[in-house]
């Protein structure tokens, strides 16, 4: 029988504070350098970062709710925003192991850790490098 439950979307919105370098390791220097720019130094330079995180799903008309904001706060909180904020990106952070953190890759890297908890609810994750860079991932379907 088909699901007759409205559709709603709902957000959350986190920040955090973080360190990267942008830097390509099968690339030369020379290369990180041409294609990076300033981003590719080797100290690294920081962002406040805001994470969004967009879930898709039917309202349970018992609860009122697609799912419990507090849960999604609380998830992203312990599960993404006390192992990124005031950390390293390229070399404190076990989930950015091995992964250039351009904001492309930060937003797939959330969107796993999202995913594994959220499933097929999980409808975008949005990861705000600036005010102004903007990334949005939206699963393999886009
Ligand atoms: N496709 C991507 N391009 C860039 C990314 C990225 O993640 N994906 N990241 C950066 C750097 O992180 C850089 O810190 C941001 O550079 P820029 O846009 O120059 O930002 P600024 O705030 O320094 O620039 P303003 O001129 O002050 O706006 C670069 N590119
Ligand atoms: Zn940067």
């Amino acid at each position: 029988m088909a699901d007759s439950r409205p559709i709603v979307t709902l957000s959350r919105r986190e920040s955090f504070c973080a360190s990267h370098r942008l830097w390509e390791p099968t690339l030369s220097r020379e290369e990180n350098f041409a294609l990076y720019g300033k981003c590719a130094r080797d100290n690294g330079h920081g962002h406040n970062y805001v994470l969004q995180v967009t879930l898709r799903g039917g309202v349970d008309p018992a609860t009122g709710m697609v799912v419990n904001l507090a849960d999604l706060k609380n998830f992203l909180r312990e599960e993404i925003i006390a192992r990124v904020d005031h950390y390293h990106l390229n070399h404190d952070v076990e989930m950015f192991r091995g992964v250039n953190p351009t904001s492309e890759n930060v937003a797939l890297v959330f969107w796993k850790v999202c995913h594994a908890r959220f499933g097929e609810l999980l409808s975008e994750v949005r990861v705000e490098e600036t005010p102004d860079n903007i990334v949005c991932y939206r699963g393999e379907s886009g």
